[in-house]
């Protein structure tokens, strides 16, 4: 158990990589609260039936309103807040040229001020706990190249895992560590459209060194061994979870 008794904020836990994230951290002893801003029904459902304690918190991370509603969450039910995983995120998928404002705006504001503000919430909450904590935004291996149509969507990504980085060193002194975990591709609701293109799902499985995409729960390891004293020297870095997927160009 790495994570016994410790409280987990994890946002976007309703689905895909967070709900994996959060049943992950609950197996490792860890009481969760997640948010989503339709339901987390299945979430919370693994999480009971591993006998650990769930909430959910219905917000729109782009509100900086909601991460307060987190914290406030975890103190409630939990007395406090150990480890955030910042994994709220979309990707609608457009061409650039004529990228239409509100998706740019939307994809900024809920892939990084949305981590922003809950990253910045839960450290001045683990800053008066004096007990130090784990952040850990799920940035990604867009973060590091690029895509065609997701020109809105990969400086949101770089964007999160630099935040990580200046965190790191803004918050050492309250031994609060501050790491990116990057996925490769996850087969999630988020590209579910995108890969019902069988050339495209071929393309990444040749891609791939370990020959297949990503489950969500290939994830949860990462996050775990972040979040946990294990990684008690680690900050300011990032994990790649890709199957091998960035460094095979030939
Ligand atoms: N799948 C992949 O290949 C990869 C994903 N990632 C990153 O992983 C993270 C999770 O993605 P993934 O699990 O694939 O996506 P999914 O679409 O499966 O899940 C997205 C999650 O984010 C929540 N969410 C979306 N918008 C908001 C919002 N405005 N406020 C609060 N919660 C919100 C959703 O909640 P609800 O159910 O209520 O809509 C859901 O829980 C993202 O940050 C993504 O960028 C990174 C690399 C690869
Ligand atoms: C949505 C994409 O398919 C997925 O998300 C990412 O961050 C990577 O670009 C993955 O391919």
């Amino acid at each position: 158990m790495l994570l016994k008794d410790k409280t987990v904020i994890v946002t976007g836990g309703s689905r895909g990589i967070g709900r994996a994230v959060a049943v992950a951290c609950a197996q490792h002893g860890a009481n969760v609260v997640v948010s989503h801003h339709s339901h987390a029904d299945e979430t919370i459902a693994d999480i009971k039936a591993l006998g650990r304690g769930v909430v959910a918190v219905k917000g729109d991370v782009a509100d900086p309103h909601t991460a307060q509603l987190l914290v406030q969450a975890a103190v409630e039910h939990f007395g406090g807040v150990d480890v955030l995983v910042s994994n709220a995120g979309i990707c609608p998928f457009h061409g650039f040229l004529d990228m239409p404002l509100e998706t740019f705006q939307r994809t900024m504001e809920v892939n990084l001020h949305g981590a922003f503000y809950v990253t910045q919430a839960v450290a001045n909450r683990m800053k008066d706990q004096g007990r130090g904590g784990s952040i850990i935004a799920i940035s990604s291996i867009s973060a590091l190249v690029g895509g065609e149509y997701q020109t809105h969507y990969t400086p949101t990504k770089a964007g999160v895992h630099s935040l990580m980085q200046s965190t790191a060193i803004a918050l050492g002194k309250y031994g609060i560590r501050c790491n990116s975990v990057m996925p490769g591709t996850i087969l999630t609701d988020i590209n579910k459209d995108d890969l019902s293109d069988p050339e495209k799902v071929a393309y990444f499985n040749k891609r791939i060194p370990l020959g297949r995409m990503g489950q969500p729960e290939d994830i949860g390891g990462a996050v775990v061994f972040l979040a946990s004293d294990m990684a008690a020297y680690v900050t300011g870095a990032s994990l790649l979870v890709d199957g091998g997927l960035f460094v095979n160009l030939q």
